[in-house]
């Protein structure tokens, strides 16, 4: 581990406009020289993990205090003892540590799916009763038609004992038939039931509860292991950064989650974690209900030909005991080569342009082709296994009956039993093989049941360093007077991603952002404007120094979302459009938006013009991301979008990168008339992120960003008075 603290650099000057700030490079030399002084004493790893847990808290905000740095290492250093004395060994633990954590897993599984397999008690119930009542019905039968064929045989069969099996027969096949009928829609709607709730909860907890990081890093990457293999997860914690890998089989798979492997566990995972405690629960008992009922007829029928016929259940048990070890690690490798193959698909379609601008279509196909031939190498075990288990299942039963027949033939020649009954006898014990293999493949998707549970709980749950926090996540939670704020200020911002902890890219930088001002920021490839953008908007939060609104001074990453929202709209350099109407994507952030509001964005953003020259107008459909629009009409439209919502200050990354001369100078009026209220709203602060001359001069300051600081800051004219200074130095190479 290489994992040092968060590191200010120091090899140019910088320029602080709120100096009597507490300087963030002081407090993170202290925690820096705290660093060092403790390396000295704690092994490194423990160390090193320590530093990961402090650097990844969320409340570490207020990193300005320093006594709050230690605080926070303290408390980190507690829990991570307490981790340690809690979590099993993973080098030394052994097995017997990680099966009991693994048990332990299972059972808090187990019970979640119960809890909501509970809500669902009443199809549940009678699903059951139905389920036992349609067994019971199957073990009836052979008695009765072994009873109708020995009265059938019989020399004094009497009519009216023909027609008493005749009809106890119609009862149990018309009464067999409405429990299935009952027992197939009650489990059904139980599964469907618990799937949706599943479904909704999980796609509510990724979508409200995850932080923008956890989707930029890759979703988290906790989805891969289907195993819920503890030590695995341990190790992506001390690994760090998620890094593209090879399995076992050779295939390249990367241990972050793709929406492709989330949208699996949304569908599939969920089916078969729901099935597990309906269907698959009710095959259980039915499997066990069966192979009792099985055997106590054929108890009493012949205890002699039972015990031949139960003699294969030991071998064929083994057997299927050994083979389900090897396919349920078979099956996981299957499905982890299909995700890597189902990633590679959905990466290769998202970036069509590129794949075919490139010519690369046949060698990706040809890729594919290799992935899918390594899934179907993996189905070949897979089926081979299972093949080989059913073909022995086939011979001992067969065998076993052959077994029963020659002697129950000896018993018929002995008149100790009747035809008949051999009949009933070979049905029971027909009946039993079926119960009994029904019994092992119910458990056996029960265990695949639980497998997949634990992959929607993971996800569900998340790592606790990627939830967003509670007072974001809580519309009741602190709210702003937006109409009251008159500006927002970053206060010595150091933020680094969660992906890339070492790498600072915004370094103690204070910037001001008041209502009525236009700042620009510009900076070369990388310098950090978008991640500002980014910051001040909420979607991320700071590790050091803080960003607050005036005058109430709260702290802007505790306003809950709505609040955050209403102050800060940003429009992207590539702005993103669902496949709906124009006005359904105008009003996606503003819902309750007005006629007349809507009118006026669209007119203050140029849009118009273009609106009224497409099919059904508001009412075209923009396709996929937008694809039915160009590039200078999306950018107006999300324009227009975020003019609507009426922020406190609006960011603009780029905002006339797709647009021609007429396009630019519109923005350029729109820009003005915020500035000044002139839209009929109230003024507002404008941030402008470009690369562009034209559009700087439009600022009343201009703030020039190197490597993630600020460098210089002040109006176009006082910047480009001196050739040598950072703003003409950049110009001159952006020229
Ligand atoms: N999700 C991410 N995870 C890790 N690092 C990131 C992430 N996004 C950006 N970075 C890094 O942060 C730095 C700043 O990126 P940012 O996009 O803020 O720069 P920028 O100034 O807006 O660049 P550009 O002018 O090219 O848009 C870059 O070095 C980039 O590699």
């Amino acid at each position: 581990m290489t994992d040092t603290p968060i590191v200010v650099r120091h090899a140019r000057p910088r320029v602080s406009i709120l100096s009597t700030k507490i300087n963030m490079t002081q407090c993170c030399e202290s925690a820096h020289q705290q660093h060092q002084k403790r390396k000295n004493e704690l092994p490194p790893s423990f160390f090193d993990r320590l530093l990961k847990r402090v650097r990844t808290e969320k409340q570490f905000d207020t990193v300005n205090n320093n006594s709050n740095i230690q605080y926070k290492m303290a408390s980190a250093a507690r829990s991570n003892s307490a981790d340690a004395a809690t979590e099993p060994t993973v080098s030394k633990g052994g097995k017997s540590n990680k099966s009991s954590l693994e048990k332990a897993r299972k059972r808090e599984i187990k019970a979640r799916l119960n809890a909501e397999a509970s809500r669902e008690i009443r199809p549940l119930a009678v699903g059951t009763v139905a389920m036992m009542a349609s067994a019971l019905a199957n073990q009836a039968l052979p008695k009765l038609l072994g009873k109708l064929l020995d009265e059938k045989t019989s020399t004094s069969c009497s009519t009216n004992s023909t027609t008493s099996a005749s009809s106890a027969l119609a009862v149990v096949v018309i009464g067999g038939g409405i429990a299935s009928f009952l027992r197939t829609t009650m489990l059904n709607r139980a599964q469907d039931n618990i799937a949706k709730r599943l479904r909704t909860k999980l796609f509510g907890s990724v979508l409200v509860e995850r932080d923008m990081e956890w989707f930029v890093s890759g979703c988290g990457g906790q989805g891969e292991n289907a195993d819920g293999d503890e030590e695995s997860d341990r190790k992506k914690e001390v690994d760090g950064p998620e890094k593209a890998k090879k399995n076992d089989n050779g295939i390249t798979t990367s241990s972050a989650m793709s929406p492709g492997a989330i949208g699996a566990i949304l569908t599939e995972d969920i089916n078969r974690a729901s099935e597990s405690v309906t269907v698959t629960f009710a095959n259980v008992l039915r499997g066990c209900s069966s192979c009792t009922f099985a055997t106590y007829h054929m108890l009493t029928l012949n205890p002699t030909l039972f015990g031949i016929s139960v003699s294969v259940v030991p071998v064929v048990g083994a057997a299927a005991v050994v083979l389900n070890k090897f396919v349920k690690k078979a099956t996981a490798k299957q499905r982890e080569c299909a995700e890597a193959a189902a990633a590679f698909a959905e990466e290769r379609l998202c970036h069509i342009e590129t794949v075919k601008l490139a010519n690369r279509e046949a060698d990706e196909v040809e890729e594919y082709n290799r992935l899918q031939e390594e899934c179907v190498q993996l189905g070949r075990r897979v089926s081979a296994a299972k093949g080989t288990f059913m073909g022995f299942m086939f011979a001992a039963t067969g065998g076993a009956l052959y077994m029963v027949f020659n002697a129950g033939g000896r018993a018929i020649a002995d008149g100790r039993m009747t035809s008949g009954e051999l009949t009933s006898f070979a049905t029971y014990s027909f009946l039993l093989g079926l119960g009994t293999s029904g019994v092992f493949k119910a458990l056996g998707e029960s265990s695949q049941g639980l497998v997949c549970a634990d992959r929607v709980y993971k996800l569900m749950d998340g790592p606790m360093d990627a939830k967003q926090s509670d007072k974001q996540a809580s519309a009741s939670s602190e709210s702003a007077e937006t109409d009251s704020v008159q500006s927002i200020s970053m206060e010595n911002v150091c933020f680094s991603y969660r992906s890339s902890p070492d790498k600072l890219v915004l370094d103690n930088v204070s910037l001001s952002l008041e209502r009525g001002k236009v700042v620009a920021i510009v900076g070369k490839n990388g310098s950090g404007k978008t991640t500002m953008a980014s910051l001040i908007a909420g979607l991320y939060t700071p590790q050091g120094g803080k960003i607050t609104i005036q005058p109430t001074g709260q702290t802007f990453h505790e306003l809950n979302r709505r609040s955050q929202t209403a102050l800060v709209q940003v429009v992207p350099q590539h702005p993103a459009l669902f496949d709906t109407s124009i006005k359904e994507n105008l009003v996606y952030a503003s819902p309750d938006a007005s006629d007349d509001s809507i009118q006026r964005a669209l007119t203050l953003a140029n849009c118009n013009d273009f609106i009224s020259k497409l099919e059904g107008g508001l009412h075209f459909r923009v396709g996929r991301n937008g694809m039915r629009l160009s590039g200078g009409q999306r950018q107006r439209l999300a324009l227009a979008r975020a003019l609507l919502s009426d922020p406190c200050l609006l960011i603009l990354d780029e905002p006339t990168s797709a647009l021609d001369a007429e396009g630019e100078e519109a923005v350029m009026d729109a820009v003005n008339a915020c500035r000044s209220g002139e839209d009929g709203g109230a003024t507002r602060g404008l941030l402008l992120i470009t690369h562009r001359a034209s559009t700087l001069k439009v600022a009343d300051r201009i703030v020039v960003l190197k490597g993630g600081q600020v460098v210089s800051q002040g109006t176009f004219e006082e910047l480009t008075r001196s050739k040598d200074s950072e703003l003409c130095e950049l110009m001159a190479e952006l020229a």
